[in-house]
């Protein structure tokens, strides 16, 4: 039996049309670090060879001489051959017996020493011909005097020959320039532009990075995840004793969340409290690359993170080579293609007694190729959420214990004034103030210090439209008390469990949590319920600002989906009557109907539609009306607490009227961390 209804635990609401923040930039500069070193390494590799190339040049170079002095040797028969380059320039051979009988010497060119015209070795010799004389005319006529006296003639030729230093300047500089880029890319591959990087030098390399050892202790909040990846530190400590009984380990870890929530920090502290290196590296990283070269950096990676066993691979945005395959993407898709595929090859050869697990960040799941998350590979997902306000004191507090500090400084405070933030903005908030203490040349931070990095960091963060304006914030604490309120009225919707305003993940920006009744069939009343409680967020912003928001889309979908399930599946309308018009689209392989009613039907089916939501709005909307007092007074709570848990409900609202809260006594599901409230399943409360 199918339902339409999805009673997750999950947001009824999510705001769709809010904007993701785009994979984080890494500091491309950064990685030019080591590149340094090799680009003056390079240059003085090239001044030596060009030295050695002069050296050499010195030592066969022919002797140089006057024009009117080669005209004087070849008058006097000294030379014996001459070679005329590009019609200027004149290389020469003297006659053997010329430079033994030292002849040549009897007039030296000023610039020629003469001990080199002697040197046997160098019969060669030199010289520079103006445009203006004959020379082979010249020779001509000394040839035909020559064979009269019995002389030997000169031997003369002409020669074509490129001025390799135009030819130098003309190919070799941008052939050089080529190879140099093609050397610094290939060099960035080999490091994947990354410090922190398995290989021969990642310890030395990671110490530096991260001075010290992170663990638990650094990563504030995050209790469940924490508690989560506590098995993981336990697997890489003692990898036989899990599986001693045969059983197999999950090797990937994925961990889901909005950008700066500290997906990183929480792996590097998986590494830390386990002891074992950890490698890391951007999946942008990867598609940086040359074509081809992605897969062969995956086969690197993990053949390295073998030796290195046991020991953490982190790829931070797996969704940059994660996405679906074959999926739009114009260049680099195949590219990227090829390196996902090479991902799931080599987690797929993973023992996973080997002892690598590999953890991976993401804050765009849905983009993620099926094949990632099956079993064996990332099939175990971690979510992440914005702290809420008693995890940003804590995470205050971490970030303010290095910092020498004023007594009028208040983590709850600055936790009360920092809605929205991630942990990455509050290290921020907190670097900026002891900046600003110290350019004061204040002995200690002060708590106005922290105030004026407070406005910049939210002015950074409202320009780059990652902070949710106060007004935004309004709208959402309505929408989501709307919810609750409606919820907690009526008879047959879940209990409403937890309320929040802190932004869960990449869209939904608050949420009602209710715990499912272990039921699978519904009444009309009930699925009429939960439309209206579905429809109690929009309610609760058209009365009191007038005018609904995108942020209801979620719910609206939900809602159209149930409401044409009870027309056409559940036959719950009087007016179509008990029948189902559902059969084209269930029995796929069986007899297909074009079209299993009439136009008219359809008319009908539409209107009744209309009629049940228009309903559901009237109950929310009524209901909301009548109790607009608490609607405010809630809302305004959750502006200020930003998460209300059952006994705040019930103070604020009363008991229920309906249902027997069971689970309401046994003070579960109450603290804003508990594990039964986030994790309500049909199955573990009733
Ligand atoms: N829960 C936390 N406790 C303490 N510090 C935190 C916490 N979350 C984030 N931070 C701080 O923010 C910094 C950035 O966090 P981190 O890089 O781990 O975020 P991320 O989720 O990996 O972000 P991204 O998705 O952009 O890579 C950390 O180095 C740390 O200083
Ligand atoms: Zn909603």
């Amino acid at each position: 039996m199918c339902f339409c209804i999805v009673s997750s635990p999950e947001a009824m609401h999510s705001n769709a049309d809010s904007p993701s923040s785009g994979p984080g930039l890494q500091p491309v500069w950064t990685t030019l670090r080591s590149p340094y070193v090799f680009w003056i390494g390079g240059a003085i590799l090239l001044a030596l060879l060009v030295h050695l190339g002069i050296k050499w040049q010195q030592a066969s170079a022919p002797v140089r001489i006057e024009y009117s002095t080669f005209l004087e040797h070849v008058e006097s028969g000294y030379v014996e051959r001459v070679e005329i380059v590009n019609g200027k320039r004149i290389n020469g051979t003297y006659t053997a017996a010329a430079v033994q009988n030292d002849r040549v010497e009897t007039r030296p060119p000023p610039a020629a020493p003469m001990g080199a015209v002697v040197d046997r070795s160098r019969r060669a010799f030199a010289t520079h011909k103006p445009t203006a004389h004959e020379l082979t005319a010249f020779l001509r006529r000394h040839n035909e005097a020559a064979t009269g006296t019995g002389t030997a003639p000169v031997t003369f030729a002409a020669t074509q020959e490129s001025d390799w230093v135009g030819t130098l300047l003309l190919w070799g500089l941008p052939l050089g320039l080529i190879v140099g880029i093609w050397l610094f890319f290939m060099r960035r591959m080999a490091t994947g532009g990354r410090e922190e990087q398995i290989g021969s030098d990642t310890a030395a390399l990671f110490e530096e990075a991260g001075g010290r050892r992170v663990t638990f202790d650094d990563v504030a909040g995050l209790a469940e995840p924490k508690e989560e990846v506590a098995e993981v530190v336990e697997f890489l400590r003692r990898p036989q004793k899990f599986t001693r009984l045969g059983g197999a380990l999950p090797t990937g870890v994925l961990l889901v969340g909005p950008p700066g929530t500290g997906k990183t920090l929480l792996a590097k502290a998986v590494a830390g409290e386990a002891g074992v290196p950890f490698a890391s590296i951007s999946g942008s990283d990867f598609m940086e690359m040359f074509v081809g070269v992605g897969a062969s950096r995956v086969r690197d990676l993990f053949d390295q993170a073998k030796e290195r066993a046991p020991c953490i691979i982190f790829i931070d945005e797996v969704d940059a080579i994660g996405r679906t395959r074959g999926g739009p993407g114009g260049a680099g898709t195949g590219e990227r293609d090829n390196t996902l595929n090479q991902l799931l090859v080599e987690m797929d050869g993973f023992d996973s007694d080997e002892g690598v697990v590999i953890m991976a960040a993401t804050n765009r799941p849905d983009v993620l190729d099926a094949a990632l998350l099956r079993p064996g590979r990332f099939d175990r997902q971690i979510s992440i959420h914005k702290p809420d306000r008693l995890e940003r004191a804590d995470i205050f507090r971490v970030h303010v214990a290095d910092l020498r500090l004023d007594a009028s400084v208040d983590p709850e405070a600055l936790a009360r004034q920092t809605p929205g933030f991630a942990g990455a903005e509050i290290a921020n908030v907190c670097n900026e103030a002891a900046l600003l203490a110290a350019r004061r040349g204040r002995n200690a931070v002060q708590m106005d210090d922290f105030d004026q990095a407070l406005d910049r960091v939210m002015a950074g963060l409202e320009r780059s439209n990652k902070l949710i304006s106060p007004e935004e914030r309004r709208v959402i604490a309505h929408h989501e008390s709307g919810h609750a309120i409606v919820g907690w009225f009526l008879e047959h919707t879940d209990p409403v469990v937890k309320v929040s305003v802190v932004p869960r993940g990449l869209s939904a920006l608050g949420h009602a949590q209710h715990l499912p009744k272990e039921r699978d069939l519904y009444s009309r009343e009930a699925l009429m319920d939960r439309m209206t409680m579905a429809l109690g967020g929009r309610g609760a912003e058209e009365i009191v600002f007038g005018r609904a928001t995108t942020g209801a889309k979620d719910d609206l979908e939900r809602v159209t989906e149930t409401a044409y399930a009870m027309v056409v599946d559940y036959g719950m309308s009087d007016r179509i009557g008990p029948l189902s018009y559902n059969r084209a689209e269930r029995r796929a392989d069986g007899p297909l109907f074009e079209k299993p009613y009439s136009d008219a039907m359809a008319a009908a089916i539409d209107e009744e539609v209309a009629d049940i939501v228009r309903e559901a709005r009237a109950r929310a909307n009524d209901l909301l009306r009548e109790k607009r007092p608490l609607l405010d007074e809630m809302a305004e709570r959750l502006l200020r607490e930003e998460v209300l848990g059952v006994e705040a409900l019930v103070a604020l609202l009363g008991s229920p009227p309906h249902g027997e809260y069971a689970w309401l006594k046994e003070g579960d599901g109450t603290s804003r961390n508990s594990a039964s409230a986030e994790g309500a399943s049909p199955s573990s409360q009733g």
